[in-house]
């Protein structure tokens, strides 16, 4: 499994290895000991899976405190497009955003730690997505922001006309409306060792 530091060094890319052979593939979706060498202790209390077709978007999502989530996602089936926002205030990368496309037959994941804004579009014809999170889901402190919001320049790479949303998602603030805690909390917690992006 190989973990890369992304541009916003909080926000990690997995690359696990997958074992093809004539009865199909094998690999290990999570593994405790690599989280505590990369992340720090992380104790994950709910499992997500969703499926969803063509052109979807999910998000932008995150929950507030107490309730933030850190999450580890991937792709069971299909491809995605997905991307973390730096919602901590006081961040070194506040408002800005890292993505990957997250594809079913690489198996690969991201990790995107609380005080991140998470969403993804789907790619393929439809896409089973599945995370790990670190905090139980409390829609009363489920808050988002706006998918196009000029504000952070996300390129999806789909035409807007084929973005389909819910009815949640097509109603969210604006960034900046609704920001997770300070960065600084964040940091006195080892969920957020390092301090150098790579180049
Ligand atoms: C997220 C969630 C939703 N639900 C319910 C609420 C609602 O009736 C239904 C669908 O919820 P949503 O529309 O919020 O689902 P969705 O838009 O898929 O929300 C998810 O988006 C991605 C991008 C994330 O990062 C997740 O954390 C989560 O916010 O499922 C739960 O029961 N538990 C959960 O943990």
């Amino acid at each position: 499994m190989r973990v890369i530091v992304s541009a916003i060094p909080d926000v990690l890319f997995i690359e696990p290895e997958v074992f093809g052979d004539d009865r199909g593939y094998f690999f290990e979706s999570f593994r405790q000991d690599l989280m505590e060498e990369h992340v720090g202790r992380v104790e994950f209390v709910q499992d997500n899976e969703s499926k969803s077709g063509y052109g979807v978007l999910r998000g932008l999502h995150f929950q507030k405190p107490p309730f933030t989530q850190s999450k580890l996602v991937r792709v069971v089936r299909g491809r995605v497009l997905d991307v973390a926002v730096d919602v901590r205030l006081g961040s070194p990368w506040y408002g800005r955003h890292v993505y990957s496309l997250l594809d079913g037959e690489r198996k690969n994941m991201m990790w995107v730690p609380k005080g991140f804004a998470h969403g993804f579009l789907v790619l393929s014809e439809d896409a089973v997505f599945s995370y790990k999170c670190d905090n139980y889901y409390a829609p009363s402190h489920d808050t988002g922001i706006m998918w196009n919001d000029p504000a952070l320049g996300i390129d999806w790479q789909l035409p807007e006309s084929v973005i389909r949303v819910s009815e949640r998602d097509s109603k969210q603030g604006k960034f900046g409306l609704a920001d997770c805690f300070p960065y600084e909390e964040y940091r006195q917690e080892r969920l957020y060792p390092r301090t150098t992006a790579h180049s």
